[in-house]
């Protein structure tokens, strides 16, 4: 088993007992949705979305004493158009009740990365105060991608739909994929490389505003992918191992002044 079969297996257990278990979101009010896709136009330049990520599986522990509300704070001082958090337990150490606490004490929107492949898992995301989910073409088949599209929408969150390669690409914008996530991680040896942006690049239609994932950490890198026209880069490891990540947003977010 490669690590999304292995992930994936795992979530549909956790589906399982957290169904039996009940939607038990926070119990205090959730302030209004808050544009993802939207915030990550509304800048002249490249936009940051900064991910609170503790741990994952090529690396371990990332951040040992990991902080996520001082982090979000962080990413807000530095100019991150959203942040984007890590909720699966297993495999990153996240918790789905960072969503509502990061949402307590910054006006970003929240993006809820995880594996999502049941509708119960949209339903806990909006629970729980995300503005937007990330769907990955690679665990999904075309119908139940369409379904969560759809299931997503009319909770009134949006959609950013992950691609690692042109096949998966041309099957998400078939359904209908308005913003569109290009992984530059190779989820089988862990390497990672820009150039799987800019190879898919050509191919998503200027309306479809497009992210660069992983793998990305330097000013440099960011200055290529905006010459190249992308909207937004999430940006995990570089941002949580930086000694000031407010200055490390900031230091990206120059490199994509002016798209
Ligand atoms: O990060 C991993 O090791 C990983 C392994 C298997 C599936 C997904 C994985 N990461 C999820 C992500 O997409 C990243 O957290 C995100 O794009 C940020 O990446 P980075 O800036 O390289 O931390």
């Amino acid at each position: 088993m490669n690590i999304l079969e292995t992930i994936v297996a795992h979530k549909r257990e956790e589906v399982a007992a957290r169904r039996r278990a009940g939607l038990r979101p926070p119990e205090r009010e959730i302030a209004p949705h808050r544009p993802f896709r939207a915030a990550l136009l509304d800048e002249p330049g490249v936009s940051v979305i900064a991910e609170l990520k503790k741990a994952s599986p090529s690396k371990g522990v990332l951040a040992a004493d990991f902080r996520p509300l001082d982090l979000a704070r962080r990413y807000r001082a530095g100019g991150a158009a959203a942040i984007s958090v890590l909720t699966d337990e297993r495999f990153f150490q996240g918790r789905i009740e960072t969503l509502a606490a990061v949402r307590e004490v910054v006006d970003l929107p929240l993006l809820r990365k995880d594996f999502l492949i049941d509708h119960f898992q949209v339903d806990e995301a909006f629970a729980w105060g995300a503005d937007a989910v990330l769907l990955i073409a690679a665990i999904l088949d075309r119908v139940l991608l369409g379904e969560l599209l759809a299931h997503a929408r009319e909770a009134g969150l949006d959609c950013l739909v992950e691609v690692h390669d042109e096949r998966e690409l041309e099957e998400v914008l078939a359904a209908g994929a308005d913003l569109v996530g290009v992984n530059n991680r190779n989820l089988r040896d862990f390497t990672v490389s820009i150039e799987t942006t800019l190879r898919l690049r050509e191919r998503v239609p200027g309306e479809v505003p497009l992210v660069s994932e992983s793998g990305i950490s330097t000013p440099e890198d960011v200055a290529r992918l905006r010459a190249a026209g992308v909207t937004a880069v999430l940006v995990g490891e570089g941002l949580v191992t930086a000694p000031d990540p407010a200055e490390a947003v900031r230091a990206l977010r120059g490199a994509g002044a002016g798209r």
